[in-house]
C-alpha cells in the first residue's frame, strides 16, 4: 500500500540513506571512522576521509585529531584543569581514575603528562629529590582508585607501575579501608552481655563458625519485636571489635540506617536491577567490592524475605565465582535474617502463589539454611559440647 502525504497526494520516492551503525570509543578505528562520517562532507572514499588539509593520514584516529573533533578530550582536559585550582592532589588522582574509567578519554598520555605534575604535588613535598618515587607513589594512588573501580593502571596508558612501599600511599583498596574504619560503639559492644538464651545461642553458634572459619548458611527468623536486630547488632560488634571486617546488608535502605555500616545489598554487592538466570552481579573480581567480599569473615543480610528469588541466586553464583569455591555463596558465613510474616517481595499484579513462589523459601538454598539455631548444639572451640 502507497502511503499518502498530509496533503493527500503520492508520497516522493526518494532515494534514502540508510541509518550508520553505532560504535563504542573502545572499538577503536571503527569509532573514528564513524566520527569522520559524521563530520566529513560527500566523501567518496576511505582515502577522501583520510585526507586533511592536503596530508595523507595514516589511520581514522589521525584524521580525525587533525580535524580536530575530539571535542571530549578537549573538556575533559578542561575539567582537570578546573579541578587544578580547587581539588588537593589525592582527590584530583580519584578524578583523574574516575575519568579513565568512565570518560574513555582518547589521548590518556597527554592528559597524563599535563596533569602529572599536579596529581603529585603531595609526593613531590614528601619525596623531594627523588623524582622517580613520586613518579611511582602518584601512579600508585591512581591505581588505587582505579582498583576500586575494578580496573587497574597497567590497561591504559600510563607510565608502569612497579613496586612502590610508600606509608602515604594506601596499599589496601577504598572498600576495604572504609569498613576497617567502622567504629564499634559501647552500647553495641555491650549488647553481648544482655542476650537472652535464644539470642546467645544464636550468637554462639554464628560466632563458633566465623572462629573455626567454617562455611555457614544461616536464617535468623522471629516475627517484629523479638530481637534479631539486637543480635546483628551484636554480632557485627564482636567481630568488628577485633579487628576483622563483617558486612551489613539489607534488602531495603531504610533498613540499612539501623544497622551500623549498613548498605543495601544492591549498592554493596552492585546488583543489576534486572537479575535472572545467566545474571551475576557487576562485581568484577579485581573490584574493591570483591577484595572487600574475600576478606569478610561474616555477612549479613537484613530484610532478606523482601528480596526476590533470583537477586539471592545471583549473589550466590557471583560469590562462587569471587571465592573460586564451588560451595553456596562461595563458602562465605551468611547470616539472612527477616520475618516472612511482615512483607514478601514486590511482584506486580501478581497471585499470593507468585510472590511465594519469587521468595527465598522457593530458592535451592532454602534447603540449605541453617534455620532453628535455638535448638542447636553449641560447640566449644576444642569441639566438645557444652550444653
Ligand atoms: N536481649 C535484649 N535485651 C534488651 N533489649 C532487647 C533485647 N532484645 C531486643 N531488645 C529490644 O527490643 C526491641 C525490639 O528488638 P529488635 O528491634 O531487635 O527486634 P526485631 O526482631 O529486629 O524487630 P523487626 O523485625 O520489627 O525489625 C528493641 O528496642 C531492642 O533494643
Amino acid at each position: 500500500m502507497e502511503l499518502s502525504s498530509k496533503d493527500g497526494g503520492k508520497r516522493q520516492k526518494r532515494s534514502v540513506i540508510g541509518r550508520i551503525a553505532t560504535a563504542n570509543l573502545r572499538e577503536g578505528e571503527r569509532y573514528y571512522l564513524k566520527l569522520l562520517l559524521n563530520h566529513v562532507r560527500g566523501p567518496f572514499s576511505f582515502e577522501d576521509l583520510l585526507m586533511v588539509n592536503e596530508r595523507d593520514c595514516q589511520t581514522f584516529k589521525e584524521a580525525v585529531k587533525e580535524r580536530g573533533l575530539l571535542e571530549s578530550d578537549n573538556s575533559i582536559s578542561e575539567c582537570l584543569r578546573e579541578a587544578v585550582l580547587f581539588k588537593m592532589p589525592s582527590a584530583l588522582r580519584n578524578l583523574f581514575a574516575t575519568i579513565l574509567v568512565h570518560c574513555d578519554p582518547t589521548d590518556i598520555r597527554k592528559l597524563w603528562d599535563t596533569y602529572c605534575e599536579d596529581m603529585s604535588e603531595d609526593f613531590r613535598r614528601i619525596h623531594k629529590y627523588l623524582s622517580d618515587t613520586q613518579l611511582q607513589c602518584t601512579l600508585k594512588s591512581i591505581n588505587y582508585f582505579l582498583q576500586s573501580m575494578g580496573k587497574s593502571a597497567g590497561k591504559y596508558d600510563l607510565p608502569k607501575l612497579n613496586q612502590c612501599r610508600d606509608e602515604n600511599v594506601p596499599t589496601e583498596c577504598r572498600e576495604i579501608i572504609e569498613e576497617k574504619a567502622i567504629q564499634v560503639s559501647e552500647e553495641d559492644f555491650n549488647a553481648q552481655s544482655k542476650l537472652n538464651p535464644e539470642q546467645e545461642q544464636a550468637f554462639k553458634i554464628i560466632l563458633q563458625r566465623v572462629d573455626f572459619g567454617r562455611a555457614g548458611l544461616f536464617f535468623v527468623d522471629g516475627p517484629g519485636g523479638t530481637g534479631k536486630t539486637f543480635l546483628y547488632r551484636a554480632l557485627l560488634a564482636n567481630v568488628r571489635s577485633r579487628s576483622m571486617i563483617a558486612l551489613a546488608t539489607t534488602t531495603s535502605g531504610v533498613a540499612a540506617t539501623i544497622l551500623p555500616g549498613g548498605r543495601t545489598v544492591h549498592s554493596r554487592f552492585d546488583i543489576p536491577l534486572e537479575t535472572s538466570e545467566i545474571i551475576i552481579t557487576n562485581m568484577s573480581k579485581q573490584s574493591g567490592g570483591a577484595k572487600l567480599i574475600r576478606k569478610a569473615k561474616l555477612i549479613l543480610w537484613d530484610e532478606e524475605p523482601m528480596a526476590m528469588r533470583q537477586t539471592i541466586k545471583t549473589v550466590d553464583r557471583s560469590f562462587g565465582d569471587i571465592m573460586d569455591v564451588d560451595e553456596p555463596f562461595g563458602g562465605k558465613i551468611m547470616i539472612f535474617g527477616g520475618d516472612f510474616r511482615q512483607v514478601l517481595p514486590v511482584v506486580p499484579k501478581s497471585t499470593r502463589v507468585e510472590t511465594v513462589n519469587a521468595s527465598l523459601v522457593r530458592s535451592y538454598l532454602w534447603p540449605k539454611m541453617e534455620k532453628d539455631l535455638t535448638n542447636k548444639k553449641y560447640e566449644s572451640k576444642d569441639r566438645s559440647s557444652i550444653q
